[in-house]
C-alpha cells in the first residue's frame, strides 16, 4: 500500500490528505484537520453519492452534511473526515439510478427501492476505516452520524465509537420525505418535528 500525503484546501481550512493506495482504481481518502490529543477526535465517515456531493441534488442530504461536518471538525478544532467510494449504499451508481428511477417512476421510498431492484437496503462494508484509523493510531472515535447501523457496523470491527454526534439534515420540500424515510424506517437519530416543520 502507497499512502500518498498531501494538503486539501477548504472553506474551513487547511486538512491534512492522504490517499490509500491499494490499487483500487478508487482507493479510500481521508481528511484530516488540527491535531487531538486527550479526547477522541470527531470522524466523519462519509459515503460516495454523485447526485448529492458532486451535482447537488436536492433530493438526499449528503452536500449538507458533508458542509455540516467539515464545520464541526473545524469548530472543534481536530477531526478526519474518511470518504469511502460507497455509491447508493453500496450497491454502486447503476444500481443507484436504478433505484432513483424506482422512486421518481413507482413512489417507492429510499428503502424499498432498494429491495424492488435485488439489492439489500445498505451493502457497505468499513473495513477500510479499520484499517485507516488504525494508520492514524485512533483507537476511539466521536462519530459524526445519524446512522446507528454505522455505529454497530464500526463496533463490531472492533472501533471504539465513545460518542455519537449527531448531523441535523438540512431539510427542503424535496427531500423531506426521503429524510423522514431515513428516520422511520432507517432509524436515523433525528427529531422529526423539525423536518416536518419544512414549507412545501
Ligand atoms: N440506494 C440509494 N442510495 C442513496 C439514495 N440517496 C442517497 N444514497 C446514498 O446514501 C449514502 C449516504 O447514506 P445516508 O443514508 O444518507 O446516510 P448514512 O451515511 O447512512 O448516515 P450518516 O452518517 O448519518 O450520514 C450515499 O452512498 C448515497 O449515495 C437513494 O435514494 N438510494
Ligand atoms: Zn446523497
Amino acid at each position: 500500500m502507497d499512502i500518498i500525503q498531501s494538503l486539501l484546501k477548504t472553506r474551513v481550512g487547511t486538512f491534512g490528505a492522504f490517499c490509500f493506495d491499494d490499487g483500487r482504481t478508487q482507493p479510500p481518502v481521508a481528511f484530516a484537520f488540527g491535531a487531538y490529543k486527550e479526547r477522541p477526535p470527531l470522524v466523519r465517515i462519509q459515503s460516495e453519492c454523485l447526485t448529492g456531493l458532486v451535482f447537488g441534488s436536492l433530493t438526499c442530504d449528503c452536500a449538507g452534511q458533508r458542509d455540516d461536518a467539515l464545520d464541526a471538525i473545524a469548530a472543534d478544532g481536530a477531526g478526519v473526515v474518511i470518504h469511502l467510494w460507497q455509491e447508493g449504499r453500496g450497491i454502486g451508481l447503476a444500481d443507484k439510478m436504478r433505484a432513483y428511477a424506482r422512486q421518481i417512476n413507482d413512489g417507492a421510498d429510499t428503502v424499498d427501492a432498494n429491495l424492488l431492484i435485488g439489492r439489500q437496503i445498505d451493502e457497505r462494508s468499513y473495513v477500510d476505516v479499520k484499517a485507516i484509523l488504525n494508520w492514524f493510531q485512533i483507537p476511539a472515535v466521536r462519530l459524526l452520524t445519524n446512522n446507528p447501523s454505522k455505529v454497530d457496523a464500526l463496533r463490531q470491527l472492533g472501533i471504539e465509537v465513545a460518542e455519537t454526534v449527531s448531523i441535523p439534515p438540512q431539510v427542503n420540500p424535496l427531500n423531506r420525505n426521503y429524510i423522514r424515510t431515513k428516520a422511520v424506517r432507517l432509524n436515523h437519530t433525528y427529531d422529526l418535528s423539525s423536518v416536518d416543520a419544512v414549507d412545501d
